[in-house]
């Protein structure tokens, strides 16, 4: 037996000929960082408005413009890095793992970490981490059309001589059988790596939400520019001055240019990611954490989803006698179940990957150790795997004292009956035995055993005589948090519904224990074959318990939702899976027992396997929605007041309020601090009491377009007073600036606070969550900017006497109980 490398001799290839991947994915260089922020529209509005003033012959206003150039494009840096570390880190998060050989285990690592003369395992579904010459092979075909583009399947099989047929190519895909392979070549210098390619991580496509606001700036881009030129000229005409004219004209512009919109949604959508990450759910697709709080329905697979994958053999039967391995654990197996036992046995794999094998060979071992019953000396002649016409598989064996060969069966008991060509009687005595085993959410299999003496093997499992042997039933617990999971799915209106290929008896037992509606029925996969699709959406419609369905239905099935309206997110492990995975609008796939391809195909990836995992990232997704909400009732609110103050001053023909500084200063460093607030905000506390927001719903819909539009122009009426108050009492307008500016900072931090919480009142909320710094910071800046001298000379500012401080404060708190009122009327 094989028993691999030492971790020591792994870790010292490891070390000599580097780890197994191809060339990192080039993260982008900084100068092509730079050049996406200096394409930015903002960014050549800014170098215009410079070098306005230079020719208007204000250096300095040209100076301090160009300072707050460099200052945007550091932060625009720095945050588009952190943009691309943190999808780096994602990417690790979701590399592939392997089974290898290790000191005489089998043990996952990281597919990085393997290295030449491994000796690795391979299962349907899996990629192939690295070139490999098989060691042992049973019904391996591959996909190789990553390598060569051609999609039809190649057969492989275990031989002397090392040519490609007996070869496992890195990238390649396993998409049927299973395989031992020992590693000849990795990274760079396996044949994918030879060929410069490489493996897709992360993807990053738009989301609806995404689209629709691309559309809102654009928009908002074209008036804007229409506006600031009708601005331009107005001013240029009413006071003779093409060039102020068109400075007022551009910080208009800059003024409606909705630039933090696609940046809070990228912050908001990746936040969102990495907040799923530490709960154990991986986002494979940025879209889906959006997607996820629409989601109506969950299907999900049974086997390790709603149970803890755990299995167990908990009762033999067999037609002379009956044997529980819990409740008469103290006493010997009786001679009546052995051969069930040893027959379950001889028709799994020896070095079994499948649970419900492990489980039979850890009985097999506890069980049958001092019997004659266990055969390590047997060699194996054939296999006939597990397929979807017949849910049974065979292993045909050779005893080295018996010239004919033993073949042992198990499988579905349906299936195993089949096979056994058995009389009405008997059938039916087994079918009941069936169904009472079933009935405790056990998983239950049939045994058979046959003799072939022929030479020729048959080549279906149907043409050997077989003889029905007995009954395995094995136990896998629900997961203890499973039920609390699907009550607070029913709470929130999202229905669960299981797809499992087992047994109606079992299916409709799990689901019972997990709190499944199971009033509807159990519908056999064989009952919906005969459906059209009106059929289809008919039983979706009707039952949540779907049982013996095969992977291919779960697409039909997925789709068949989706006709009907619902948004579905789906849970699947196997190869069979990825089609669905695909289709269902949130695929969901297992961390721990998932194939790679179910994985490839998947959005989400739970690293915990559990239900609850999901639940957690529709949670999620609905708290990151609501807050995305918030974020833009506030973004949009902001930007009110500052256009109010670039446009009507010019219009009344008053001295110009904000320029171009200003305008800068709230939309790319004070609106986006703030919009980070509304993304730690935690969830409502009836977010999950509520139904799913409606499929067609939109991010900018017509509540959140008054409720912005009503609480900004409330501020930008304040600002306005405070300005025409300070003119009026002839202050300068540097000072009615200074404080119609501070009004502005301050007041858009209070709109933070009215829009943190929309059910409740904003003095009814604790202060400090997540404002800890804002508020005091807020009041710092404006201080500065009053006070510090050169501060208040970037900005134009003079210090406001104390009555105007006065009656701006006034006028803030008229402001807040405004923005209060606003909340109310647009709920
Ligand atoms: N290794 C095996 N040996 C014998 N029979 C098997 C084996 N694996 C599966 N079966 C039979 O095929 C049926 C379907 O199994 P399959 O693994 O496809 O179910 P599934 O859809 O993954 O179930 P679940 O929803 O519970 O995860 C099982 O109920 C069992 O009867
Ligand atoms: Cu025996």
């Amino acid at each position: 037996m094989d028993v691999g490398l030492s971790d020591a001799e792994a870790a010292r290839r490891l070390r000599e000929e580097g780890p197994n991947e191809l060339a990192p994915a080039a993260r982008r260089p900084l100068w092509r960082l730079l050049l996406s922020v200096l394409t930015e529209p903002m960014f050549g509005l800014l170098l215009a408005c410079g070098a306005l003033y230079a020719l208007l012959g204000n250096a300095q206003e040209a100076w301090t413009l160009m300072g707050f150039v460099v200052v945007v494009m550091a932060i625009s840096l720095v945050q588009q890095q952190r943009a691309e570390r943190s999808l780096h880190a994602l990417r690790e998060l979701s590399a592939p793992r392997a089974q290898v050989w290790r000191e005489g285990r089998v043990c996952r690592v990281p597919s990085r970490e393997l290295v030449r003369g491994d000796t690795v395992l391979l299962d349907a579904g899996d990629r192939v981490p690295a070139d490999m010459r098989l060691l042992a092979a049973t019904g391996v075909s591959v996909d190789e059309s990553l390598l060569t583009g051609e999609s039809a399947p190649v057969f492989k099989s275990a031989t002397e001589r090392m040519d490609a047929a007996a070869c496992l190519f890195a990238g390649t895909l396993l998409t049927a059988g299973s395989a031992r392979g020992e590693v000849v070549a990795t990274g760079a210098r396996s044949a994918l790596g030879r060929l410069g390619a490489s493996l897709g991580g992360v993807t990053v496509a738009a989301s609806p939400v995404q689209l629709e606001t691309a559309r809102i700036v654009r928009v908002a881009a074209a008036v804007g520019l229409g506006l600031a030129a009708l601005l331009a000229l107005l001013y240029g005409w009413q006071r003779q001055d093409a060039l102020q004219g068109l400075l007022a004209g551009l910080t208009l512009a800059m003024a409606i240019l909705p630039e933090e919109l696609p940046v809070v949604l990228t912050l908001f959508l990746g936040l969102g990611a990495w907040r799923l990450a530490r709960e154990k759910v991986l986002v494979r697709q940025m879209s889906a954490v959006e997607a996820l709080g629409a989601t109506t329905v969950l299907c999900v697979d049974k086997t390790g989803t709603l149970t803890l994958n755990r299995m167990a053999v908990r009762r033999l039967w067999s037609p002379q006698g009956e044997h529980d391995l819990v409740s008469e654990r103290d006493l010997p197996l009786p001679e009546a179940v052995h051969e069930t036992l040893e027959y379950a046995i001889l028709a799994s794999h020896r070095q079994a990957i499948d649970p419900m094998e492990r489980a039979l060979q850890e009985a097999g071992q506890r069980e049958l150790a001092q019997t004659e019953h266990l055969h390590a000396d047997w060699t194996l002649v054939e296999d006939y795997p597990l397929s979807a016409e017949l849910l049974a598989m065979s292993r045909v064996w050779q005893s080295p004292d018996r010239r004919e060969r033993l073949i042992a069966a198990k499988g579905a008991p349906e299936a195993v009956i089949d096979l056994c060509h058995l009389d009405a009687a008997r059938q039916s005595r087994i079918v009941g035995q069936v169904a009472r085993l079933a009935d405790q959410g056990w998983r239950v299999l049939g045994v058979a055993r046959a003799v072939f003496a022929a030479d020729r093997l048959p080549p279906i499992q149907h043409d050997f005589d077989f003889e029905f042997v007995g009954l395995v039933a094995l136990e896998d617990p629900l997961r203890p948090e499973v039920p609390a999971a699907i009550a607070e799915c029913r709470a929130a209106g999202i229905r669960v519904v299981m797809m499992t290929g087992d047994h109606p008896s079992t299916a409709v037992s799990v689901a019972r224990q997990a709190g499944l509606d199971v009033a509807g029925g159990v519908v056999p996969g064989t009952a919906l074959a005969a459906l059209d699709d009106a059929g289809w959406q008919d039983q979706v419609a009707r039952s949540s318990v779907f049982c013996r369905v095969q992977p291919e239905q779960k697409l039909r099935l997925v789709q068949a939702l989706q006709a009907r309206g619902e948004v579905v997110a789906m849970t699947g492990d196997g190869v069979n899976d990825a089609p669905a995975l695909r289709a269902a609008h949130i695929g969901v796939a297992m961390g721990a027992r998932g194939t790679d391809v179910a994985r490839e195909a998947a959005d989400l990836v739970l690293m915990q396997d559990s239900l609850a995992g999901l639940v957690t990232a529709v949670r999620h997704g609905r708290r990151v929605f609501a807050n995305l909400r918030k974020a833009m009732v506030f973004v949009l609110a902001a930007h009110v007041p500052i256009i109010g103050l670039t446009f009507l001053p010019v219009l009344l023909g008053w001295p110009m309020l904000l320029m171009p500084v200003h305008v800068l200063c709230l939309q790319l460093v004070i609106d986006p601090a703030c919009s980070l607030v509304f993304e730690a905000q935690p969830a409502e506390p009836g977010l999950m009491q509520v139904p799913p927001r409606p499929r067609q719903m939109r991010l900018f819909d017509r509540h959140l377009l008054l409720r912005s539009l009503g609480q900004g122009l409330g501020l930008a009426l304040a600002c306005l007073a405070a300005y025409a108050g300070a003119l009026a009492f002839g202050e300068s307008a540097e000072s009615g600036r200074a404080l119609s500016y501070g009004l502005l900072v301050l007041g858009s931090v209070i709109l933070i606070f009215a829009n943190r919480h929309w059910a409740v009142a904003a003095w009814r909320t604790r202060v400090r969550d997540g404002m800890g710094w804002l508020a005091p910071g807020a009041v710092l800046l404006v201080a500065a900017a009053w006070w510090v001298p050169p501060l208040r000379q970037a900005f134009a500012f003079e210090r406001p006497g104390f009555p105007a401080v006065g009656a701006g404060l006034l006028l803030l708190g008229l402001a807040a109980v405004w923005f209060e009122w606003v909340k109310q009327r647009t709920p």
